[in-house]
């Protein structure tokens, strides 16, 4: 099964990690410079394949909360884009702020967006465990899609509504039928793509991260069910909402930001 490490400090539920990680030069998130980054013809469309069936729970992990695959067969998969391989979705899960003027991990030109989604997939062709690719180079893919608030996300409101169920830390629901499909914009062929990591501890530099163009757009009340998250677990005493759970921005180190469209 693949979860994130909860991983708070004591002064700030925001993570503060640790100050060096080992070659450290590929960190995730990042700034992306739109006219820094590099367009590439040879990026091809994304291919997604996910069956709804194959959800299995949605549980608050202390970071964030996640909704689960069964990522046995290949049934969820991602293909295509920056990829050579086969890659399967294990779990999505989100990043938000305590108000909706930031809470994503990824900025474009320095723009925060309220909310940002994560697709997590793994590399099945080489590995047979995500906990196997997590540790490798092109072990992992993950698409991310910025929140924006507007309009009602129809599709996402099934999962709002399984929140209050799981408000404390290490709780979790079974959870199914639920195509996160519906969680991508209408436009998946516009996306940058950069090689980077994890965005919690143990923060290994194993992802080709796709960051989509486009955002979606979910309610004001939507996003506020996600804020009523807590941190904390049932027993202990000072409840703590879950908020403000994304990363600082990592310096590029040199490296180039593919876009797939001009
Ligand atoms: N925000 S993000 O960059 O999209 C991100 C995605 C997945 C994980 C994760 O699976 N962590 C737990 C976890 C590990 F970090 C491992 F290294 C491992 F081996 C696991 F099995 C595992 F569940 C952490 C961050
Ligand atoms: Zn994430």
């Amino acid at each position: 099964r693949c979860n994130l490490t909860a991983c708070s400090s004591k002064m700030h539920p925001m993570w503060q990690g640790p100050l060096a990680v080992p070659g450290g030069d590929r960190q995730s998130p990042i700034d992306i410079v739109v006219r820094k980054s590099v367009l590439d013809t040879e990026l091809k469309p994304l291919k997604t394949t996910y069956d709804p069936k194959t959800c299995q729970q949605i549980w608050n992990n202390g970071y964030s909360f996640l909704v689960e695959y069964d990522d046995t067969t290949d049934k969820n998969t991602l293909k295509g884009g920056p990829l050579q391989d086969t890659f399967r979705l294990c779990q999505f899960h989100f990043h938000w702020g305590e108000t909706n003027d930031w809470g994503s991990e990824h900025t474009v030109d320095r723009r925060l967006f309220p909310a940002e989604l994560h697709l997590v997939h793994w590399n099945a062709d080489r590995y047979s465990l995500f906990e196997e690719a997590v540790m490798e180079d092109n072990g992992l893919a993950v698409i991310g899609v910025f929140l924006k608030v507007g309009k009602r996300h129809e599709g996402l409101q099934k999962l709002v509504d399984a929140l209050p169920t799981i408000r404390h830390k290490d709780s979790v629901v079974e959870f199914t039928c639920f195509d996160p499909g519906c969680l991508l914009p209408a436009n998946t062929d516009d996306y940058w793509t950069y090689h980077g990591s994890l965005t919690t501890p143990p923060l290994t530099e194993s992802v080709t991260w796709i960051v989509m163009k486009q955002h979606i757009e979910v309610s004001h009340d939507q996003l506020a069910v996600f804020r009523s998250l807590l941190f904390t677990s049932a027993e202990e005493e000072v409840q703590k909402s879950m908020v403000n759970n994304f990363r600082v921005q990592q310096p590029l180190r040199g490296r180039t930001v593919r876009s797939s469209f001009t």
